[in-house]
Order: structure tokens, then sequence, then C-alpha cells
């Protein structure tokens, strides 16, 4: 059985929620950005740049910044899947295979500051781990994964939107090295998994959502422009004293939930 996802506390005093970005004096906290993309097109080291830049920017205080990991959200295998997974033949890109309530839910959570402790998911026993990433207090959220524009209720829920645009033949030749380094897998394996069900996947459910993107990255984090771009972005919309920018008081403290 694997981990469930956790709600450790709810409210917390210094949790926060700001409205919707229905104007650009509101802007919510956290800031919600999804990222899409490939399979290996870059999406995990671009979120990596976008929080080192980030934090690094703090302007009066250091920026709080979090990742999150779509895979968090597969749903549990039965045994005959989990055998077929082992064998490269479960499909993992498919919509379906993922806890899109749970996913909903969770984000949900986290827009209204509830603190949450999230497991990391194992992609050689193909389920959560333990091991959880933590999330409280946090001023940008980045949320990735190759389907988290499929899903409307999902997709409605971000701040802003990037997707990831890296060639097919860099994206299979890093992910061969990287399935064979860090998720157990043989060259065999992969290249079956690839071109049986990963490749029809992404054409059918991921490429069409490109369309939903603010703003599309060629070459993933090797586009530096376009990193820095973004992050002096992030930082104008939350750069405190910004013109138009509420105030905050002593009354900001205080959670409240979206309607
Ligand atoms: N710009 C890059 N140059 C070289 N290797 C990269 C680059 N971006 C990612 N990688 C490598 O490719 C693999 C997949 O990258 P990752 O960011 O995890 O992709 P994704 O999150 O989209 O699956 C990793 O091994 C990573 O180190
Ligand atoms: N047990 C699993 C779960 C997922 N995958 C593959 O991972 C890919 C998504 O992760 P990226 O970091 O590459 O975006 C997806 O294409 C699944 O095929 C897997 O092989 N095994």
């Amino acid at each position: 059985m694997s981990t469930p996802l956790r709600i450790m506390a709810f409210p917390l005093l210094n949790a926060r929620y700001e409205g919707p970005l229905g104007g650009l004096d509101k802007v919510p906290r956290p800031f919600l950005i999804g990222v899409a993309g490939g399979t290996a097109s870059g999406k995990s080291t671009v979120c990596d740049k976008i929080m080192e830049q980030l934090k690094k920017s703090g302007l009066e205080h250091h920026r709080h910044v979090t990742i999150i990991s779509q895979d968090s959200f597969y749903r549990d295998l039965t045994a005959e899947e989990h055998e077929r997974a082992k064998k490269g033949e479960h499909n993992f890109d498919h919509p379906d295979s993922f806890d899109v309530e749970l996913m909903r839910r969770t984000l949900v959570d986290i827009k209204a500051g509830k603190v949450m402790e999230l497991p990391m998911y194992d992609y050689i026993a193909h389920k959560r781990t333990t091991k959880t990433t933590v999330i409280h207090c946090a001023d940008v959220v980045l949320f990735e994964g190759i389907l988290v524009f499929y899903f409307p209720e999902i997709r409605d829920l971000f701040n802003m939107r990037l997707f990831v645009d890296t060639d097919p033949d860099t994206r299979l030749s890093r992910r061969v090295l990287r399935d064979v380094e860090e998720r157990g897998r043989s060259l065999e394996q992969i290249l079956h998994q690839y071109m049986t069900l990963v490749k029809p996947a992404f054409e059918e459910f991921c490429l069409p959502t490109k369309k939903y993107a603010d703003v599309i990255i060629p070459r993933g984090a090797d586009n530096i422009v376009a990193v820095d771009l973004i992050v002096q972005h992030i930082q104008e919309l939350m750069r405190p004293n910004r013109p138009g920018r509420r105030q905050r008081n002593n009354s900001d403290s205080i959670v409240g939930r979206p309607h």
C-alpha cells in the first residue's frame, strides 16, 4: 500500500489567501505555477533553476519556493498492473493513470494555505514512498508533470502556466540515460515502453496542452533568457511595494478561504 497524502495542520496563523489573480493589485500566495512538457523535457531542471533564482532574489526577505511533482498523484496499481509495469507495459502516460480528484483537492488545500506533506514517488517500485516533501508558507509553488494542463479542473488553478518544449530526440536520449541510471530500467524496456506507450500518449494528451501555456520555453533550462524573464516577472508580481499592490497589515495574517 502506498503512502497517502496527509494534511498536517490547519489553519496556519501566518497562512493567507489573497484571492484569485483578478487584477494587478491582488497576487495570490502561494503563487501556483504549472510546468508541463513531455517526458525528460527538462521540467524538473527548469523548476530547480526558477527556484534557485527566486530564492536568491528575496527582496526584503527570503522567498519560500516549493516544487511538487504530478507523479505523487499516480493511482495505486493492482497486482496485475504492477506485473505489467515491471515489463514496461503499464501506461503511465495516459490521463487515467492519475488520481485527478486527489490532485485537485491537494492543490486547492495548498492554495488555501494548509500545511501538506506529499509523498515522493518511487519509479523503481512504481508507488509512493515514505519520503515526503512538506509544503507550508510557500510564496511560490511549482507543480510539474506531463499532464498538468490536461485536466481543466487542475489547469484552472494555476496563476501562471509554462510549457517546456524540447525536441523528441533530445528527450528520448535523456530519458534512456536517466531511466537506466536512476529508475532501474533496461534499454530494451525503455525503448519498448517509449515506442508503444509514451510517444503515442505524448502526441495525444500532452502536446495538445501546449496551447494553454502562458510561456513556452524552447530547449528547457538551456534557455537562460526565458528562465530569467519568467523569474523577473514573478519577482515583479510579488514585489511588496509595487504600485497598486495591496499593502499587508496585521489582519492579512488571518486565513481567508476561497469560496
Ligand atoms: N538542459 C539540459 N542539458 C543537459 N541535460 C539536461 C538538461 N535538462 C535536463 N537534463 C537532464 O535530462 C534528464 C531529464 O531532465 P528533467 O529535468 O528531470 O526532465 P523532466 O522533469 O521533464 O522529466 C535529467 O537527467 C537531467 O539531468
Ligand atoms: N512507475 C512509473 C511512473 C512513471 N513513469 C514514466 O515517467 C514519465 C513522467 O516523468 P518525467 O519525469 O519523465 O516527466 C512518464 O512518461 C512515465 O512513462 C514510469 O516509467 N514508471
